[in-house]
């Protein structure tokens, strides 16, 4: 594994336009590669608008019914509430491309086949990833796994001093009052985080700056700095502006 690398873009829409174009050709390179493609997506207004690009730039190329769709998190609240990251990832790119059903891993929502019961949820995203797993691993080597970064470093629903961030036993995991509402949350955890070939972090604004910095200093603790536990197995790179770049040291 080597360090981190850092690409920044001018603003928000230059950047959601690179990484598109980034990950199109990631997936292509996957296929070719594999047969396959295993993409973890982000919530966030980062995650909404590569997603948006991705279809724009690249739809034509990609052969969608070998791209599978995995979450990095997500808020366990009904299916079709607006608050999902799946909904918002059927609104930018899913709802508009040929790709099957099956393909598309949704975390559980509440009040679905496991009712309330979030452990039961978890549970089941962590059989869901084991399915497409090597022998011996627990998830699939995601392609690309990208990550939003919150103002105070959390990534996924693995936020900053909350014992979720220690549940490392399984990849997906069960977060109770996370400080960011909603507070039942579905999470991958560290280690299935850190499967992934490529930790992509996608990140804009004044105020991520100050996380952006924190967490990329080497001395990092991911506890108070979740963002610093994530690596990819092969490239972990900081998608940023020039906004949230702006306390890295020169
Ligand atoms: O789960 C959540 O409450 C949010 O979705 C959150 O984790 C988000 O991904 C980051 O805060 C980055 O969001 P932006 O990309 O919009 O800054």
């Amino acid at each position: 594994m080597s360090g981190p690398q850092f690409v920044v873009h001018e603003n928000k829409q230059d950047l959601s336009a690179a990484v598109a174009r980034s990950l199109g050709e990631e997936i292509v390179a996957a296929q070719r590669a594999r047969g396959i493609a295993h993409l973890v997506l982000t919530g966030g207004s980062m995650g909404g608008g590569t997603l948006a690009g991705l279809r724009d730039q690249h739809g034509p190329e990609i052969d969608w019914s070998s791209v599978h769709f995995w979450w990095g998190d997500e808020r366990f609240v009904p299916l079709g509430d607006e608050d999902r990251n799946d909904a918002e990832a059927r609104d930018a790119l899913l709802d508009h491309i040929d790709v099957p059903d099956g393909n598309v891993h949704v975390m559980a929502p509440s009040g679905g086949d496991f009712g309330d019961d979030l452990d039961a949820g978890a549970a089941a995203y962590a059989q869901e990833l084991a399915r497409y797993a090597a022998p011996g691993a627990d998830v699939p080597a995601f392609d690309v796994l990208m990550l939003g970064v919150g103002p105070d470093a959390h990534i996924a629903s693995l936020f900053p001093q909350h014992p979720a961030q220690r549940d490392v036993d399984a990849s997906a995991i069960p977060v109770r009052e996370s400080p960011k509402p909603p507070p039942l949350r579905i999470s991958l955890s560290y280690p299935a985080i850190n499967a992934a070939r490529q930790v992509w972090f996608l990140v804009s604004g004044e105020e991520k700056a100050q996380a952006v910095a924190h967490a990329t200093s080497a001395d990092a603790d991911p506890w108070d700095y979740p963002a610093s536990g994530a690596h990819g197995t092969e490239a972990t790179i900081w998608w940023l502006d020039k906004a949230a770049a702006s306390q890295l040291p020169s």
